[in-house]
């Protein structure tokens, strides 16, 4: 038998990165998602196509060799495929994790196969397959969590690639930038050998990987995307157009760059290169990637160990300079009640029933006594006044 690859999601980044990459390696990708839609187009066709844009033109990729299943119809049929896969990935978003957690678990404790399964989240998020696990695990039974690391292994990885919401029309077909990184824990399979996929980058330790990427591109991403909505930028290319945002952009990135250097041990030069990658990439103007997009979900975004409050605290701790990192946070808080983003709603919810303390704990996870919360305090007193003098956040 071939070797079988389960990936929950199919939407952008499963399609266009994920199942892209596994389908190169030769793995039959089965994908698992919710929506019918997705899932119908998935099994009446045979091949999609993944292009990748950019200044040197188009390049397209087909993919083929893939099944689908809806997981709200079909359990059985996804916990059946787990039993006998050898890899499960998914992209679904940080928050529905718990929500898939349970079928894997069920899927992972009927397995019989010699080899266990490798469990790899393929998410923006700090150790998103240790949330993963968490989940699955409290859906065991405690006698066999004693055996699990014979039935799967967990792995921790960075994922980095742009793919914007896909122009409507487009089916199955992706979008994407060329640029791709999946870098991924490799001692976590110890003897058994990591899975064979030429795409990834296996290393020791993924955490410099990680803040790398997610406190350079998803910072200076989301700072581009609520300035630039607050500007009246349709897309991120748009806002990276603007010499103020473009500036704006910068500078923050000179914030999170000192932590990475200083943290890491990254070279200063080396930290510059990866910058002007970064910010040439997000100012693609072959992506018609929307602010609204990249700005999607401010609460996740704020979070403790996120984008911006995560450098932001880690600055604080060790003294050094992260006031840009709170004009980011500022225009975060004001991307309040945006279309079909529940998440905004909540962020207007939660700023006009609390006091600036107490929402800056509810929205960012701060403990009151660490050195970062009074200033974000007075950030969020500050977009709360707004509201106050004019009904609305200043947008
Ligand atoms: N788009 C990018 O540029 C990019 C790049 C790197 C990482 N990521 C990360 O990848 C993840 C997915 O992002 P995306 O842009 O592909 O989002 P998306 O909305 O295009 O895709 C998410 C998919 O998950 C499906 N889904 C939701 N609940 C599910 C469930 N319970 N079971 C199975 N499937 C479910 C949705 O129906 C959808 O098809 C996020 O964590 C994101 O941060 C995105
Ligand atoms: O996916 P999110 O919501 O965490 O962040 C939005 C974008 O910054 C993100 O999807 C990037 O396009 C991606 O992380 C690039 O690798």
């Amino acid at each position: 038998m071939g070797k079988k690859a389960i990936h929950f999601g199919g939407g952008n980044i499963g399609r266009g990165f994920v199942a892209e990459f596994l389908h190169t390696a030769g793995y039959e990708v089965v994908f698992i998602d919710v929506m019918d839609n997705i899932i119908n187009e998935l099994q009446n066709t045979k091949s999609y196509q993944v292009t990748e844009v950019s200044e040197g033109g188009e390049t397209t990729k087909t993919i083929t060799n893939y099944r689908a299943i809806n997981s709200k119809t079909h359990e059985q049929d996804v916990i059946q495929e787990i039993s006998t896969a050898d890899i499960v990935t998914c992209a679904v978003g940080p928050n529905i994790l718990k929500f898939i957690a349970p079928v894997i678990a069920k899927g992972i404790d009927i397995r019989s196969t010699p080899k266990p399964l490798a469990v790899i989240a393929c998410e923006n998020a700090i150790g998103a397959t240790d949330t993963l696990r968490g989940h699955i695990e409290s859906h065991t039974d405690s006698e066999r969590l004693k055996t699990m690391g014979e039935r799967a292994q967990y792995a921790n990885s960075a994922i980095d690639r742009i793919v914007p919401a896909q122009p409507p029309n487009s089916g199955l077909n992706v979008r994407i930038e060329k640029f791709y990184e999946w870098v991924v824990e490799k001692s976590p399979f110890g003897s058994v050998g990591h899975p064979d996929v030429p795409a990834i980058h296996w290393v020791d330790h993924l955490e410099p990987y990680i803040e790398r990427k997610l406190f350079t591109v998803n910072t200076s991403h989301a700072t581009a995307a609520y300035y630039g909505r607050y500007a009246g930028k349709k897309t991120i290319a748009e806002a990276m157009h603007d010499s103020y945002i473009r500036g704006v952009v910068r500078d923050v990135l000179k914030e999170t760059s000192s932590l990475i250097i200083d943290k890491h041990e990254i070279e200063a030069q080396e930290q510059q290169d990866y910058v002007e990658t970064i910010i040439a990439r997000i100012s693609n103007p072959y992506l018609e990637d929307s602010v609204e997009r990249v700005g999607r979900a401010p609460l996740r975004k704020l979070g403790r160990k996120e984008r911006f409050i995560g450098p932001a605290a880690q600055l604080a701790e060790r003294g050094m300079k992260y006031d840009c990192l709170l004009g980011s946070v500022e225009m975060a808080l004001r991307f309040q009640n945006v279309k079909d983003d529940e998440e905004s709603a909540e962020l207007a919810k939660i700023l006009k029933e609390n006091s600036p303390a107490d929402a800056t704990v509810q929205l960012t996870g701060l403990e009151r006594t660490h050195p970062l919360f009074s200033s974000v305090v007075k950030v969020v007193d500050q977009v709360q006044s707004e509201a106050k003098e004019t009904g609305q956040p200043r947008i």
